[in-house]
């Protein structure tokens, strides 16, 4: 099953700027498709308006290629999952996920053998008769799970389904959930503002900026071919450094690197540069990337495996570099230091723009 979103636009106030702008895109049928953006993109709402929580001003949504855009929640079928747990604290794990089932006024063992069923999927057989306030977070969001899918939705959306959990608890249910994933092979839309989480377990990202649609595609896509600058900073973590076309070249500060097709001399530049693609040297070693460039070491910031490196280049731009921690040892600098950047790769952009 499919979901196809056309211009979809969401308005909360009329002459306000809309909290969905004319966004179109296509989740494939079976694939975890990430919804991924900064806070206040507009991801939520456009969940809830493919989920039948919120109507659209403009635009469709079809799910498996029917329209459901006037169809109330309760008729398209779709099994939802919050941040937050939404499960009745009154009522057992069993209740909980039976809740849906007998909403639609199954028969009774049907109803138990679906929770049975569902007890296993999410791996709680031993806890089905317990309160949710007798689970830790990360089990309550397994029945929340169990309660979405006892119902056989024909889609999955999940809104930051591990947004309010700890790292370790939300890493083990990442995995987990690729695992459900692989068994079930539902069609999923996952709201996320964590671009590791969409990189990591979807297989279509949608990225989202100020309510609009800002690049769909493949994970790789995202990442090794951003669009616009806002995509290329926001995927990765990238410094931005300025510069020009001079002679058919883009320079940035010391740096000469290729220049982007339809560019014209002396036209502004931003090149984008991600943490890992530099590589430091005390002295040049007939660099592999685009052109060596002197910096200083300015801050050193151990972050487990890596160091953080925060260069300044002799233009006055910054660029931060991750170092695996025995190659930072290897190459024994400290702060005050001249280093040789080797800029491997930069995405560069042309032209005056606002992230
Ligand atoms: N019910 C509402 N009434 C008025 N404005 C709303 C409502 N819901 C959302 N908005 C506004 O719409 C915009 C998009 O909000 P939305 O929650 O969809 O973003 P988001 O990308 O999911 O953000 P977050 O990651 O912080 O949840 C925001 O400016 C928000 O304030």
């Amino acid at each position: 099953m499919s979901i196809i979103v056309e211009q979809l636009t969401r308005r909360f106030s009329p002459g306000g700027s809309p909290a969905v702008a004319d966004v179109s895109f296509h989740a494939p049928k079976g694939a975890i498709t990430s919804l991924l953006g900064p806070s206040g993109a507009g991801k939520s709402t456009l969940l809830r308006l493919i989920a039948g929580l919120e109507v659209p001003d403009v635009g469709r949504v079809l799910i498996d290629g029917v329209d459901c855009t006037s169809l109330p929640v309760q008729q398209r079928n779709v099994g939802v999952v919050f941040q937050s747990y939404a499960l009745f604290r009154h009522m057992t794990v069993r209740e909980n996920i039976a809740f849906g089932l007998n909403v639609r006024k199954l028969p009774r063992e049907q109803v138990e053998a679906r929770v049975d069923e569902m007890l296993r999927l999410v791996q709680l057989e031993a806890l089905g008769g317990r309160h949710p306030g007798q689970l830790s977070g990360g089990q309550r969001q397994r029945v929340a799970f169990a309660r979405a899918l006892a119902i056989r939705p024909r889609v999955l959306l999940l809104d930051e389904p591990f947004g309010a959990l700890d790292t370790r608890v939300r890493e083990e249910l990442r995995e987990w959930l690729h695992a459900l994933h692989e068994s079930t092979g539902l069609t999923t839309l996952l709201v996320t503002h964590d671009q590791q989480e969409a990189l990591e377990i979807s297989q279509h990202v949608v990225v989202m900026s100020e309510g609009r649609m800002a690049q769909s595609g493949s994970p790789e896509d995202i990442y090794d071919r951003p669009l616009s600058p806002f995509v290329a900073s926001f995927i990765g973590g990238a410094s931005v450094l300025r510069g020009h076309v001079l002679e058919g070249r883009v320079a940035v500060g010391s740096l000469a690197l290729a220049v982007p097709p339809a560019a014209r001399e002396g036209e502004a530049v931003h090149a984008f540069v991600r943490p890992h693609d530099v590589k430091l040297a005390r002295t040049v070693v007939g660099g592999r990337g685009l052109s060596p460039v002197m910096g200083t070491v300015e801050r050193l910031k151990s972050v487990g495996g890596f160091v953080k490196v925060l260069l300044r280049l002799p233009s006055g731009d910054e660029v931060t570099v991750q170092v695996p921690r025995t190659e930072f040892d290897e190459l024994g600098v400290t702060e005050g230091d001249a280093v040789h950047a080797d800029v491997r790769t930069a995405t560069v952009f042309v032209g005056d723009y606002a992230i």
